[in-house]
């Protein structure tokens, strides 16, 4: 039988705390880039090469395929580690390691696997492309198309708020499926961006965002975009069950949003605790009046609270692989509203000095604002957590809302007779 691995009071093993140790080495790099990054607006590319060299690009890519076949949960120790001094890199960390990629490697050809594999490992982060002008928390109302013609797929739509957008090469476009003038249902299609430019009939806009100014957010037009059958992604059950099989592997992108949302706010967090010290009025360190010293202490608890919730996501994997559904939601939802609450509590520590935007901290309240919008909503994905402790579908249409009363007024008449 062979020996249980030796685990710390935090339960990480050595070869955890290793791979946390490097991150955080590696993170005093993109600590010092981050402010620059964020002025410029600009892909922090020398930080990805860094990454990428260090092995945080691929961690959770099997090793037949190059990667190095780490769990979620050793993504997840990084992913903390990279956002407490650059968000924009922790999100980069989570893009090479969960949601599109995540997806290839679950559910893709062999050829698949190799082409988004090498990308990855080379430095690429994938974009995923779900959300519509007119689709946005009703994901399923999407509108793009992939129409089939012969061995080619043509997609035809738009897409918005597209992370990496005009930087990413693989992209993980969700589209009706239409075949032999029949739709079936929505399914996931590979379109690689091979030079400088985008694919012959896309074309991308950059969206001027509030935080995580670093990393391009985008509009992206498909028009015509030639996609070859080898290129499409297709889950087990197929397009019927695409939609519900490509978010089992998004869940685990939820995850690593909640952990980029806990890494700034501990990044924040540390920042005010130190200030908190240094700093005195009234001859005293700031620190010793209770009205800051009992925020402390929340901030403290409420990171601690929200990590724990991430660790227990990102350890329950499920059978396809990926973090359970219900915890990834609970998780983002606590990471990402507790992320605004601490950012915004660390800044008034600051004072006036916080709201320079010399100091770091009107950056992590900027970045942290993302996190209950992106990825699912703090509202939608409550609706989610709801019907999973419910147990039963909470619609969301009127037509489902009519469709529930009538069935239930049918039913309560049956049990009448
Ligand atoms: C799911 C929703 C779009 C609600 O739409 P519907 O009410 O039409 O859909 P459902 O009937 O609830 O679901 C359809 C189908 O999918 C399965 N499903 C849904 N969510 C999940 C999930 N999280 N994990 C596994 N399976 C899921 C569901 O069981 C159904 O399956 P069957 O057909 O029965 O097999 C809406 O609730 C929603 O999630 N909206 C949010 C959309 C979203 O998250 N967009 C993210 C875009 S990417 C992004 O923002 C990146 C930012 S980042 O930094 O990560
Ligand atoms: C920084 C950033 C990065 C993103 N990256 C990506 C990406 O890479 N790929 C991608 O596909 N998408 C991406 N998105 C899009 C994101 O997934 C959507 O913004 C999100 O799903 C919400 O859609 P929406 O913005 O259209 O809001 P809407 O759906 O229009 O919602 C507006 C408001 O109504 C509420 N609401 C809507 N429906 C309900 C309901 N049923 N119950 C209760 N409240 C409800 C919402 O919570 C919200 O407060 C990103 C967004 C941001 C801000």
């Amino acid at each position: 039988m062979a020996a249980a691995e030796t685990t710390d009071a935090e339960g990480l093993s050595a070869a955890q705390r290793h791979l946390r140790d490097r991150a955080r080495e590696l993170a005093r790099e993109a600590a010092a880039q981050a402010a620059e990054t964020d002025r410029a607006e600009q892909y922090p590319w020398p930080m990805v090469r860094r990454m990428a060299e260090a092995g945080f690009l691929g961690m959770t890519i099997p090793r037949e395929w190059g990667g190095a076949g780490l769990s979620y949960f050793d993504a997840v120790l990084a992913i903390e580690e990279f956002s407490r001094a650059c968000a924009v890199c922790g999100r980069i960390v989570v893009e090479a390691n969960m949601g599109a990629i995540g997806a290839v490697m679950a559910y893709g050809t062999p050829e698949q696997k190799r082409l988004a594999a090498d990308l990855v490992l080379a430095g690429d982060k994938p974009a995923i492309l779900i959300t519509e002008p007119e689709a946005g928390s009703a994901a399923t109302e999407m509108r793009t198309r992939a129409v089939r013609r012969g061995d080619t797929w043509v997609l035809d739509g738009d897409k918005t708020w597209i992370t990496g957008g005009g930087v990413s090469r693989l992209h993980l476009v969700f589209a009706r499926a239409v075949e032999d003038g029949e739709e079936k249902g929505i399914g996931g299609f590979l379109v690689v961006r091979e030079g400088d430019a985008p694919p012959p009939g896309m074309s991308v806009r950059r969206i001027p965002s509030m935080g995580l100014r670093g990393m391009p957010e985008a509009e992206i037009a498909l028009r015509g975009v030639a996609v070859p059958d080898a290129m499409v992604l297709r889950p087990p059950g197929g397009f019927p069950r695409g939609f519900g099989r490509l978010m089992d592997a998004y869940n685990g992108q939820r995850v690593g949003a909640a952990t980029v949302a806990l890494g700034l706010a501990a990044g924040a967090y540390e920042h005010a605790l130190g200030y908190a010290r240094r700093r005195r009025q009234f001859g005293r360190p700031i620190a010793e009046f209770q009205g800051l010293s009992w925020m402390l202490a929340d901030m403290a608890i409420e990171i601690e609270a929200a990590r724990a919730m991430v660790w227990r996501a990102a350890r329950s994997a499920g059978p396809a692989g990926f973090p359970d559904r219900l915890a990834a939601a609970q998780a983002k939802v606590l990471a990402s509203e507790m992320a605004i609450r601490v950012t915004n509590a660390a800044l008034q520590v600051w004072g006036a000095a916080g709201y320079s935007r010399d100091n770091p901290m009107e950056r992590y309240v900027r970045d942290a604002r993302m996190f209950a919008i992106a990825g699912g909503t703090a509202q939608v994905l409550r609706n989610q957590v709801a019907e999973l402790i419910l147990g039963r579908k909470l619609p969301q249409t009127r037509e489902g809302v009519l469709r529930l009363a009538a069935e239930e007024a049918a039913a309560g008449r049956a049990a009448a007779e």
